[in-house]
């Protein structure tokens, strides 16, 4: 059982705010001007990452009280009782346990007594084995032919997950087979999909961890009726369709062969799911010895996290550095802005895996909390973000505490994209950091020939308050293993944040009750009946539907 504490009842969190007050107004120009070592003081590096976190609105005592903060919150303890498959996901009575996906080492890990690696290793062995049949040809279709397209249906942590990863190895590709994703009921979705692909060549994964989930068993249903339709018969459907779930009897149900099921467990969460047969997807497109990678760079990160004191623990100090600004600051978002094209689903993933982990109002005692839990997260790849929404981040009234991710060397280094891509990256943060005084802009205004009066009178849009926090994320090259740190960096993040917030990260009741009313809602949609049984909002807008239909 995790130690359970009031967040703001550890004693560093009040002396955490009487130094918010001292440090509120301090402007980090003046920390740089201060302090020479600054960069190398509050820089880290573990592997081919390196992460700067010296422009940010703290100094080495800040950074002190944090780390008091999380020691006093059981970090150690919990990070322990996580690796060691305790059930911390306590209202589902499960162990959490994608770092045993991912342990290249294969120490045993026990829950409830036993071991769970060698089933692992198993499903993998298959995995890899069906990877490497569908790859090379030798698994066909019902006519004989190779598979060229894979559709993997599925949606939340069985969709955001390999559409991310795909997009970000998109390099490390085989030659030969497409993937393609559908998540949303919007019919759509598989509309579209399924007018790039034929049935004789397509292999459709079904992936759901409950195998009930109403949208992907909807796109399924409409993937298997598609097959029937346009060549395939009931006896091809072994060929093409395979289950990813934790749910036998459902997969059986919907007709797929278990050969071609291949499972996993309750203790992996659905937005840590890439690492099980969720990730099938991504071995079939890149390459079972790149998702091989991929979970060797999860696991160094793993062993970094759980080894490695505070001070130097790259989840922990990032972790850290979002609750100065999330419970001191009072910032209500995060932006993850990644300098890498390839990287740009990697924001959208990490709504769910944060946002779902976190966005959480009760303690684990189940008392509601009076202090601000997880953050929004939001972001899109630079520099498109800055002809978008950078304005706000630069001179909005909000603050926005920004990730800047990049690697250093491109992985199509044409001409000089990358160079003028980093010199981006490099401004930006500086920029932020710095801002541009009065006394800049006005100096600017004239050299650039205005009057007296247009400089008083332009100076203060042209000016910049600078002083907005921002961590720096360089890495080398986005490689399968670089990438799986990266993801297993902010999913450890998560899970630091969780805890010392004294919240459940691994649960996700907020999402059942919109599922449940929808399930009301479907058969009132079945016919031209006005419907009375909802708030006069809800009633007047189903009954606005219907008139639209039927006018
Ligand atoms: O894999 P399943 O069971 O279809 O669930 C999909 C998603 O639905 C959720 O349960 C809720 O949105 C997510 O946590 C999960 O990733």
């Amino acid at each position: 059982m995790l130690q359970n504490h009031r967040f703001t009842d550890l004693p560093a969190y009040a002396q955490l705010l009487a130094h918010y007050d001292e440090l509120k107004d301090r402007h980090m120009r003046d920390l740089f001007a201060e302090d020479p070592d600054r960069f190398t003081r509050f820089t880290r590096q573990f592997d081919d990452i390196l992460l700067d976190f010296s422009k940010n609105r703290i100094t080495a005592e800040t950074l002190t009280l944090l780390l008091q903060l999380a020691g006093q919150a059981g970090l150690t303890d919990a990070i322990g009782k996580m690796f060691s498959g305790d059930k911390i996901n306590r209202t589902e009575d499960r162990a959490v346990l994608h770092v045993a996906l991912r342990n290249r080492s294969n120490t045993p890990v026990l829950v409830d007594d036993k071991d769970v690696m060698p089933e692992i290793n198993e499903v993998l062995a298959r995995m890899k084995r069906f990877s490497d049949r569908v790859q090379s040809g030798e698994w066909k279709g019902y006519t004989g032919q190779a598979i060229t397209d894979v559709v993997n249906i599925g949606i939340g942590g069985s969709d955001l997950g390999p559409v991310m990863v795909t997009e970000a190895l998109k390099p490390y590709a085989k030659a030969g087979l497409n993937v393609h994703f559908v998540s949303n009921v919007d019919g759509v979705h598989i509309y579209e999909t399924l007018q790039t692909v034929k049935p004789e060549t397509t292999l459709f994964l079904i992936a759901s961890k409950t195998f009930t989930t109403q949208e992907t068993m909807t796109n399924a249903q409409t993937a298997r009726q598609w097959f029937l339709e346009n060549g395939g018969s009931e006896g091809d459907i072994a060929k093409h369709f395979a289950a990813l779930s934790t749910n036998r009897s459902e997969v059986e149900k919907f007709g797929i062969d278990v050969e071609n099921m291949f499972g996993f467990w309750d203790w992996v969460g659905g937005r840590y799911s890439l690492w099980s047969a969720i990730g099938l997807s991504i071995a079939l497109y890149v390459g079972f010895d790149n998702f091989e990678e991929l979970l060797a760079g999860g696991h160094a990160m793993d062993q970094h996290f759980r080894d490695t004191p505070a001070e130097q623990n790259l989840p922990v100090l990032l972790a850290l550095i979002g609750i100065w600004y999330n419970n001191f600051f009072g910032a209500q978002t995060e932006a993850i802005l990644p300098y890498d094209q390839y990287m740009h689903r990697f924001a959208a993933y990490f709504q769910q895996g944060d946002m779902e982990s976190n966005g959480k109002s009760v303690d684990r005692d189940g008392n509601p909390v009076d202090y601000q839990t997880g953050p929004i997260i939001w972001g899109e790849p630079g520099t498109n973000g800055q002809h978008a929404f950078y304005q706000l981040i630069h001179q909005g009234t909000k603050l926005i505490p920004c990730d800047f991710l990049a690697p250093a060397i491109s992985q199509r280094p044409i001409g000089e994209h990358h160079k003028i891509l980093m010199a981006n990256y490099f401004a930006q943060t500086e920029a932020l950091m710095n801002g541009k005084t009065a006394e800049e802009a006005a100096e600017e205004l004239r050299k650039a020939g205005k009057s007296p009066d247009e400089v008083n009178a332009l100076t203060p849009f042209k000016e910049f308050s600078g002083n907005r926090p921002t961590n720096s994320i360089l890495f080398k090259k986005l490689t399968p293993r670089t990438l799986g740190s990266l993801i297993a960096l902010y999913e450890h993040k998560i899970f630091t944040q969780g805890v010392i917030w004294d919240i459940f990260s691994f649960d996700q009741w907020g999402v059942e009750l919109g599922k449940q009313l929808a399930s009301r809602i479907l058969p009132e949609l079945q016919d031209d009946a006005p419907v009375s049984s909802h708030d006069s909002s809800t009633n007047g807008l189903m009954n606005a539907f219907k008139k639209f239909r039927t006018e």
